[in-house]
């Protein structure tokens, strides 16, 4: 059995992780994670993921009775995860990260991280997305330079990064299919502007709305023809099974740093 250690258990996708691993027959909850200062700490996680045959409450990192954990997962916040990806260096726990809105220097940190434990970072653990990385590249490479190429992403009212890590992670999957540096052509920002677009750019478009989980679309647009790639994900528990299966997938792997990609066998 892996034993699995969820951050931010009692989140939106803290809740699915809970679930996923509940319902995965190679995985066991050994701990669900929250704030000491949260309302979930102490109370039985049972009810909270609708199942009566599991005994554990919700615990804080500080308790001991929290550990004997085989892989962490993380979802929570770039601050968040940072203090918990540090409890995995010094315990030398693999972790799985899905958090997202990091900044490079955040980034740069778990970089360090995975030289000394095993970590799957992904923006998107979703089957589908880790298809449409591979799809847009295979457009951006075939389409001349001619093509406009723009990323419009929905996500439910409470998020707080934009463009999503998704949204990212596809444009720099087209940069790099077209030889760009992404910070080069990234484009976040129309409004007042009154210029035309350039060409070799990637516009990003953002909705933030009621209960969306996510929905991304890639535009390959020319004169007198479009592709467009869409993703729409109807269930956070899609990206908690995918996480669940990286965690499973790294357990014996040796310290470095892997993506969805690799655990999928898409690379
Ligand atoms: N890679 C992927 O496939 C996916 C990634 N995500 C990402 O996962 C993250 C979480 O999303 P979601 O579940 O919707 O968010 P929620 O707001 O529902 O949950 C966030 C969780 O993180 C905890 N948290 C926040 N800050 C800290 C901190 N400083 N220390 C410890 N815990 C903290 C919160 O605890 P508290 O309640 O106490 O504030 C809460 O449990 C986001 O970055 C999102 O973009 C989401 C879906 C898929
Ligand atoms: O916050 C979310 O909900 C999601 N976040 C991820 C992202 O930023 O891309 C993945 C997914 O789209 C849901």
């Amino acid at each position: 059995m892996n034993r699995i250690g969820v951050f931010g258990a009692n989140g939106r996708m803290g809740q699915a992780l809970l679930q996923a691993t509940y319902q995965d027959n190679n995985s066991e909850i050994a701990a669900a994670y929250v704030r000491k200062t949260s309302d979930f700490f102490g109370i039985n996680v049972g009810p909270i993921i609708g199942v009566n045959d599991i005994e554990q409450t919700f615990c804080a990192l500080e308790q001991t009775n929290c550990t004997n954990v085989d892989v962490l997962i993380d979802f929570t916040l770039p601050q968040g995860m940072l203090v918990h990806l540090a409890y995995a260096v010094a315990n030398q726990i693999p972790m799985v990260i899905g958090t997202t809105g990091l900044t490079a220097e955040e980034f740069a940190k778990l970089q360090q991280a995975a030289k000394t434990i095993p970590i799957v970072f992904s923006r998107n653990f979703s089957v589908g997305i880790n298809l449409l990385l591979n799809l847009v590249q295979t457009a951006a490479k075939t389409l001349s330079d001619e093509i406009d190429i723009e990323i419009f992403e929905a996500h439910h009212r409470h998020k707080i990064d934009a463009p999503s890590g998704t949204a990212l992670a596809i444009g720099e999957a087209i940069a790099e299919a077209k030889g760009w540096d992404h910070n080069e052509v990234a484009r976040y920002e129309r409004h007042q502007d009154h210029v035309a677009k350039s060409q070799n750019e990637i516009g990003y478009s953002v909705l933030r709305a009621g209960d969306i989980v996510g929905e991304h679309t890639a535009y390959f647009a020319s004169i007198g023809e479009r592709l467009e790639i869409t993703h729409k994900a109807s269930s956070r528990m899609t990206f908690a099974q995918g996480a669940v299966r990286a965690a499973g997938w790294l357990k014996n792997k040796p310290a470095g740093l892997y993506d969805m990609q690799d655990v999928l066998g898409f690379k």
